[in-house]
């Protein structure tokens, strides 16, 4: 059934490769226009559940939707719907720009009198107009992947799919690359896959994170941090004792705790890191009890949010876990042998 809301729709999807359990169940939707990340470690079964909604692989069992028709009931369709940028996009190194994205045009069906319109949007929606006479060979790896991204968007699909965009750019290629993809949010759906979890998080409304094929996390990157941080984390620049600061702390609330503590500066200044668990907001009454304290001088307070590689590792470790529940729960262990070694805890 259409679903005009969902462009993307995933039920219960399995891959598996031989004894390699690629995808193991995984359910998802994404809304029309929406940026969505995949995270993951190595191996986890992202470019493997991209393939499979880009109709490249088959699914083992289980539904990949695209604007509400399964992948696998009209191909033809599919490909008219849907940009893919693969990872380390294979381009034609003896071609020149235009001439590819001509070819490109032709493979896609786009009608010969809209061919011409919708290269032009291409080369200038990545910013390509200037070298579109260039052979791809001769390009720079941050060019190649702007016209691996014009191909994809050259047929206007709903949705694009991007394996590892940015991959091996330098920062002012990156920061190109994803002012590009941000500009087609609203009028595109995208789904990204990358390492690079700053950027993801600049980039995306929802990040999805897989582990050994399964979903374990899930939500925009506040809600994320929510589900598996759990605590709020404040910098305060402060001069005066720590017991004077403990003891403001406990008149706001007594779960405030005092997490780490720099060396003062010249001026007596130490920068104190203070956290709660929850995601209530403290700024207002922290800066008014500390800035009325008689010992006590705020010079700077701001709410520091968890790196998304916090969220990463907390959510991986995670999954480890629910991997050892499943182990001991089906017995498939014996109790005498060694259980999987966790990551140490981050402090
Ligand atoms: N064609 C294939 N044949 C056999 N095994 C495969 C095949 N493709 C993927 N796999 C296996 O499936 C699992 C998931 O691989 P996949 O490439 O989807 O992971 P990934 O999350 O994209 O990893 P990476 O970040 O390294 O690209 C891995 O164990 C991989 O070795």
């Amino acid at each position: 059934m259409d679903s005009p809301q969902h462009t993307i729709e995933v039920e219960q999807l399995h891959k598996r490769f031989g004894k390699v359990e690629a995808v193991n169940g995984i359910s998802f939707q994404v809304e029309k226009g929406q940026i969505v990340g995949f995270l993951g470690p190595n191996g986890a079964g992202k470019s493997t559940t991209m393939r499979i909604l880009t109709g490249y692989n088959r699914a083992s069992s289980g539904v990949a939707k695209i604007c509400g028709v399964p992948v696998t009931e009209d191909p033809h369709f599919i490909k008219r719907r849907i940009g893919y940028m693969p990872e380390n996009n294979p381009l034609p190194l003896d071609l020149r720009v235009r001439e590819y994205l001509k070819y490109r045009a032709k493979v896609k069906e786009i009608p010969f009198s809209e061919r011409r319109r919708a290269i032009e949007n291409a080369l200038e929606a990545c910013d390509l107009l200037r070298a579109q006479d260039r052979i791809i060979g001769k390009l720079s790896k941050g060019y190649r992947q702007r016209v691996g991204i014009a191909d994809a968007i050259l047929a206007n699909p709903d949705v694009i799919i991007m394996d590892e965009p940015t991959i091996g750019l330098d920062p002012h290629q990156v920061v190109m690359i994803r002012d590009l993809i941000a500009s087609l949010r609203g009028r595109m759906t995208v789904i990204i896959s990358s390492h690079i979890l700053p950027e993801i998080e600049m980039t995306c409304d929802q990040i999805i994170i897989i582990n050994h094929g399964k979903i374990v996390g899930k939500g925009s990157p506040e809600e994320l941090r929510e589900t598996f941080i759990g605590h709020t984390t404040y910098e305060v620049e402060i001069h005066g004792t720590i017991d004077k600061l403990e003891q403001a702390l406990a008149s706001i609330a007594p779960e405030l705790e005092i997490e780490r503590t720099s060396e003062r500066d010249a001026d007596g200044f130490a920068t104190v890191e203070i956290q709660i668990k929850g995601p209530q907001d403290y700024r207002e009454q922290l800066f008014q009890t500390l800035s009325a304290h008689p010992d006590l001088r705020p010079r700077s307070l701001r709410s520091k949010k968890a790196p998304l590689e916090d969220v990463f590792l907390a959510a991986t470790r995670r999954s480890w876990d629910e991997v050892d529940e499943e182990l001991v729960d089906t017995q498939t262990v014996p109790a005498s042998e060694p259980s999987i070694q966790h990551p140490a805890p981050k402090n």
